[in-house]
């Protein structure tokens, strides 16, 4: 009869054999010399590996720096969050304040999780050194050094060592990063400030036509995992999207919903409060890869020419109110904006190759045709969006966000009226707001009716009224082109008296 042993077995009396030298060490490390005991760990380390097919790594929490936390501890604790919540027993529970998950685990110390990759199994254990203290405290001992140790079979070194350790540190930081805590980040000057950002706008709230939110969902999805297309083809990791459209119709929105969904940052660039080129560039600089940087009413910030209209308007207001003293001209010339379009342009295009990273940059206008070619062109502005009136879809999205609705009787009306007028998704979100508790939605589409049809007869009034106007200055300008003939004939009759 032949025994089997299965590799679980040999792990166990490989592990057992191993448990007996530690337990020899142990007595050798209190009794023997210090260079009796080095000899002897060196050559047990060697006698081991010859036997033992396994090979460790050691990550450790503290590397280097004394305050400074392993960016590859941190990020295989976060990559193993979800192992370990499934196959540990003991697990350790930290608050973090995020949408999306409220709690963040790991597995507690001594604790074991297995991981396979590519059809290979690895373990991961956790495990702590601890510092003996010298002086004495009341506080609880914070020399503990923690450490992963990852286990894997030799023949799979090559394998475990390249991809898998590449993917456990990739999956490990994307993670951190869709949880951390977001930010809006705002320009006082040359200064930035951020507060957190909470915006629950995403997607799924976002009133638009359907085939073309999914555009956008794909066109984000492939940009922010397209770190090795960029690098092949050479270009910088960024995309511009420019937004437009009248407001109320959803643009700041979604900006939110786009970072809500990407994960990113928020920065908020308001150029009036911008001095010259080199602030702003100095501004660009500092952003921080995973980040929107969002320019607002482009068409209101900077004139095409490169100043920049507010305060362009203010000094005319200023002009105009004789009550304040006149400025003396060289302050007024300080104060007159120096950021240029090409300046502008020149950072779109040129910042990003020097900074590592994804970035988005996004640009808002009411008045699309009052920008300059130069700055929407593809490349800058990779993506053009329209925000335009409610269509029926997007009313469909905003009925089921706010009144919980998916189909009424009343839907067809709403469907014929809004084909007919022109009504902002804010317009029509606001008739919708429940105005009772509980909600009655029949009274909500109802009064959303009434003011539909209110926009469709005060379009039909201007219309007509432009019409008449039109009629007028027709007739106006035939009139005129009567007299001028009469005039013609009655100098001709004059000259024809002469
Ligand atoms: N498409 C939309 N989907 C859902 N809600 C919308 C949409 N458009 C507007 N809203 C609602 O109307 C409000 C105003 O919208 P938002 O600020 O996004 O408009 P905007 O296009 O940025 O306007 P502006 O050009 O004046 O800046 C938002 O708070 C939101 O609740
Ligand atoms: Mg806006």
């Amino acid at each position: 009869m032949t025994t089997k042993f299965t590799t679980g077995d040999i792990l166990a009396q490989l592990g057992s054999v191993l448990a007996s030298l530690m337990f020899v060490w142990a007595i050798i490390q209190q009794y023997f010399p210090y260079n009796l005991r080095n000899f002897i760990d060196k050559y047990s380390q060697r006698f081991l590996t010859f036997f033992y097919p396994y090979i460790q790594i050691t990550f450790n929490e503290f590397t280097g720096e004394r305050f400074k936390r392993s960016d590859a501890y941190s990020a295989i604790e976060t990559y193993l969050s979800k192992t370990s919540s499934m196959q540990a027993k003991r697990l350790k529970a930290d608050v973090i304040k995020n949408n999306t998950q409220p709690l963040s685990l790991s597995m507690d110390d001594h604790e074991e999780v297995s991981d396979v990759f590519n059809g290979v199994k690895v373990y991961w254990a956790s495990g702590k050194n601890i510092m003996k203290s010298q002086t004495f405290s009341f506080y609880p001992n914070t020399d503990e050094k923690r450490y992963y140790k990852l286990t894997f079979h030799k023949r799979h070194r090559e394998a475990i060592l390249g991809e898998y350790l590449t993917h456990v540190l990739k999956e490990g930081r994307e993670i951190k990063v869709k949880n951390r805590l977001r930010k809006l980040y705002t320009n006082n000057g040359a200064q930035w400030s951020h507060v957190v950002f909470e915006h629950p706008a995403s997607f799924q709230t976002l009133a638009m036509d359907p085939v073309k939110k999914q555009e956008i969902i794909d066109d984000l999805t492939t940009f922010s995992n397209g770190e090795e297309f960029y690098n092949r083809i050479g270009r910088a990791w960024k995309r511009g999207y420019l937004l437009y459209g009248p407001p109320g119709t959803g643009k700041s929105t979604m900006i939110a919903a786009m970072a809500n969904f990407l994960g990113y940052d928020i920065y908020d660039l308001e150029l009036t409060a911008v001095k010259d080129n080199t602030e702003l560039r100095r501004l660009l600089i500092e952003t921080t890869s995973k980040s929107i940087i969002v320019i607002e009413d482009i068409d209101c910030s900077m004139d095409l020419t490169g100043q920049r209209k507010k305060e362009v308007k203010e000094e005319e207001e200023e002009e105009k109110d004789n009550s304040k003293p006149m400025k003396p001209p060289e302050n007024n010339e300080a104060k007159a904006s120096k950021v240029t379009l090409s300046g502008l342009l020149n950072f779109v295009d040129g910042l990003w190759s020097a900074c590592g990273g994804d970035r988005l940059i996004v640009f808002t206008t009411n008045h699309v045709e009052k920008l300059d070619p130069a700055l929407i062109r593809r490349g800058r502005m990779d993506k053009h969006v329209e925000l335009a009136y409610c269509g029926f879809e997007a009313f469909r999205v905003l009925a089921r966000n706010y009144l919980y609705l998916e189909s009424h009787d009343l839907f067809e009306e709403i469907r014929r009226l809004l084909a007919e007028a022109e009504m902002t998704p804010a317009d029509v979100a606001e008739n919708l707001m429940p105005k009772t508790s509980p909600a009655d939605p029949e009274s909500c589409l109802r009064s959303l009716i009434g003011a539909l049809e209110k926009v469709k007869e005060e379009a039909n009034l201007k219309k007509m009224k432009m019409k008449m106007e039109e009629e007028e200055a027709g007739r106006k300008k035939d009139l005129a082109g009567v007299k001028n003939e009469e005039i013609k004939v009655v100098e001709n009759g004059s000259n024809g008296s002469v």
